[in-house]
């Protein structure tokens, strides 16, 4: 067995560049793990998904528990071989999308009571039911379950909400053990809201549980890019510096650098595939809407620089006839960029950050990428 680990192999400042350790390949830090949904990334096969330099994806717990039912997964011999990934997988515990898919739900200590936004059908997220789930997809590394609480929230309300996820990491830690592989590793999840003693009380039972990661949750909620970094600088510097630090959600290009520089190791997010879909191109001047009537003429690539086939063989002009047009093919071509464009982001950080020239990188980075909605 291939124990799950991260070795650190430079930092500068708080920013960090490992390697992380898993029984299915290894995973360059900092990483960005593109999402999967119902068992794909949206309009991507997934060999042309690891051409992109992904190294690590993440499925669904929520949708898969549903639709086709962990248990039928677990038949076809786990979520790898059901949707042709054969490298590490993520996954999260499921609770975040019952609590922001479905209206009819009860929240208690067992756990989280909902009916399907499929068919109607009952069901009951239990920490423990949680893992069982992530265990029948066979998922290298699994989440606690834990409850993202809103934003804004008041101080009493989101110190129960933490002290509540804690009591469910107990649980899914106890569940993971009894259930899990020897490879398969188990984050505990950091939650607190927007408030530093709570952020400290929660790392602080999380670490005497122990996990094989940290992650932050509770944030990219509405809060605001100021809001999340002043967490993160409260939160990060007491995370066990051993393990790896996984950013739920985020982000933006400009709140990965801000999350990176403050010595998060792990992202995750849905804006390079949903913008993709929806014709926004990410490029390092900042983002642009190919559907703008502007590129209609433009016979240039979306970046000369990339080898990525949506931007190395296609025109602009053409990438705007295809939204245009409705065709399917655009869809693919701008979320193959886009997360092309992530990954060479992440590389080129983690080259950086080698380099010790993190700060330097940071700066032309944020000189050059304007954010306003191109
Ligand atoms: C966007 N902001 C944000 N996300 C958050 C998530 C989900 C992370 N993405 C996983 C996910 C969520 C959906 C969409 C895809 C596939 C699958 C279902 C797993 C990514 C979170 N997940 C958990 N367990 N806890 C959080 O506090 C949390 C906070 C977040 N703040």
């Amino acid at each position: 067995m291939t124990p799950f680990t991260l070795e650190l192999t430079h930092t500068d400042g708080a920013a960090r560049r490992g390697r992380i350790t898993t029984s299915r390949g290894p995973i360059d830090t900092p990483a960005f793990m593109p999402v999967g949904t119902a068992g794909t990334v949206k309009a991507m096969q997934f060999r042309d998904v690891k051409q992109t330099g992904a190294q690590v994806v993440l499925g669904n717990t929520y949708h898969l528990m549903l639709r086709p039912t962990a248990e039928r997964v677990d038949r076809f011999g786990g979520l790898h071989r059901f949707m042709g990934w054969d490298g590490p997988i993520l996954t999260d515990s499921g609770g975040f999308q019952v609590m922001s898919l479905t209206d009819i739900r009860k929240l208690t200590e067992e756990g989280v009571e909902f009916a399907s936004h499929i068919d109607g059908s009952r069901h009951m997220l239990t920490p423990e039911r949680s893992i069982e789930v992530q265990c029948l997809l066979h998922s290298d590394i699994q989440m606690q379950l834990d409850e993202c609480p809103p934003f804004p929230i008041e101080e009493a309300a989101s110190r129960e909400s933490m002290e509540m996820s804690v009591r469910w990491a107990k649980r899914s830690k106890a569940a993971f053990e009894r259930m899990a592989g020897g490879h398969q590793a188990l984050f505990g999840i950091v939650q607190g809201s927007v408030f530093p003693d709570q952020r400290a009380a929660s790392v602080r039972a999380l670490t005497d549980i122990g996990f094989h990661g940290y992650s932050v949750g509770g944030l990219a909620v509405g809060e605001g890019r100021e809001a999340m970094l002043r967490v993160l600088d409260a939160t990060c510097p007491l995370l066990p510096e051993d393990k790896p630090h996984y950013l739920m959600g985020v982000g933006k290009p400009l709140d990965i650098l801000g999350a990176v520089e403050r010595g998060i190791d792990m992202f995750d997010c849905v804006l390079p595939t949903r913008a993709g879909r929806h014709g926004q191109a990410w490029t390092w001047d900042g983002p642009i809407n190919l559907k703008n009537a502007r590129f209609a003429d433009d016979e240039a690539p979306l970046d000369a620089t990339s080898d990525c086939p949506a931007s190395r063989d296609y025109s602009k002009a053409y990438l705007h006839h295809l939204f245009r047009a409705g065709e399917y093919l655009a869809a693919t071509l701008l979320t193959w960029h886009n997360l092309a464009f992530y990954q060479a982001l992440m590389r080129a950080m983690r080259d950086a950050i080698e380099a010790g020239a993190f700060a330097e990188f940071a700066a032309a980075f944020r000189a050059r990428h304007q954010e306003r909605a191109g």
